[in-house]
């Protein structure tokens, strides 16, 4: 039910070339129709290179195979490098807040314009390799932006001129390690690696690994499976793009769990997922001249509310 996109017509690697309005409103029909009908899809042929995926998902399994203790410097809110709640290491995160169960997984995250401690005395290139996938996430992001905007009828740079990277935003990169589990462990009722939610931002992609366990929701309310599928990237629409496509567009809940197979259970699994968000002083307005479904709210008012659990309805 997630459909796959061929972005081969504004993929990464032709910088230079320009495709044609129609290829273009093709391109922007599929992914119109994937982040109204699903909020995901897989992008293939995209032209990102998945070797810096690989690379720095060997640097990041070298961090979390540090001791415990080492780990714990970097920790968000209490690290000593620590500058906030959401960036640096984490440990014990009940994504779903209403599950009594935490998350079995850790994580690194990281934003761009982050001065918080960076792990570079314990993993060296952990650092530059992170900034170096956010830039090209960024890249892709853009494009996909423009398509969604075009898809939308909306000028090409409604969402991308709110999309620079140089100006500060929470644009994120985050490292996950779901741990294998050890032996014997109970799984506790309605625990999983990672609790349902939908993203906040706009737009998320999703690195993961040939293990599986990512579950998307349909439209019944059923968790389907994201089956990992090679050479692509999972796409999908963060809760900001909704509301600033008045619902037209859909950020879907999410989870990933600990597939029954005993086998992955004490294999693990990692991934990487980089969370797009617009400029901070990016204002979330409708484009519908009558003013829309919700008020105009500044990125990062929104994105503030969130992080303190506060549901954003109007
Ligand atoms: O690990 C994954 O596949 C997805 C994780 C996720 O949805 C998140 O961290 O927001
Ligand atoms: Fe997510």
């Amino acid at each position: 039910m997630i459909p796959v996109v061929d972005f081969s017509t504004y993929n990464l690697r032709d910088v230079t070339s320009s495709p044609s309005d129609e290829a273009l409103a093709n391109l922007a029909t599929d992914v119109y129709r994937a982040f109204s009908e699903v909020g995901f899809l897989y992008l293939e042929n995209h032209g990102f290179d998945l070797s810096l995926i690989d690379n720095y998902m060997k640097t990041s399994k070298t961090f979390f195979n540090l001791p415990a203790e080492t780990k714990k410097k970097y920790l968000v809110g209490t690290g000593e490098g620590s500058k906030d709640m959401y960036h640096g290491y984490i440990l014990h995160e009940h994504t779903d807040a209403t599950s009594k169960a935490e998350d079995l997984k850790e994580c690194f995250n990281a934003y761009m314009h982050w001065n918080g401690e960076w792990p570079e005395d314990d993993s060296p290139s952990f650092k530059t390799e992170n900034l170096n996938i956010m830039e090209k996430c960024c890249e892709l992001n853009k494009r996909i932006l423009e398509v969604i905007a075009i898809g939308m009828k909306w000028p090409r740079d409604t969402f991308t001129k709110h999309h620079n990277n140089d100006k500060v935003s929470q644009n994120t990169l985050r490292t996950l390690n779901y741990f294998p589990l050890p032996k014997g462990y109970t799984i506790q009722p309605d625990q999983t690696r990672c609790g349902q939610h939908s993203d906040y931002g706009s737009l998320t992609l999703v690195f993961q690994d040939n293990i599986g366990g990512l579950e998307v929701m349909n439209r019944d309310g059923d968790f389907v499976p994201a089956t990992p599928i090679p050479g692509t990237i999972v796409v999908n629409l963060g809760d900001m793009m909704q509301r600033w496509t008045d619902d037209k567009l859909k950020s879907t809940i999410h989870r990933v769990t600990v597939p029954n197979d005993t086998t992955h259970a004490v294999k693990g699994r990692q991934s990487m997922v980089f969370f797009n968000c617009p400029d901070s002083d990016g204002m979330i307005q409708s484009m519908d001249p009558n003013g829309g479904k919700y008020k105009p709210i500044l990125c990062n008012d929104y994105f503030q509310m969130r992080l303190a659990g506060i549901k954003v309805i109007d």
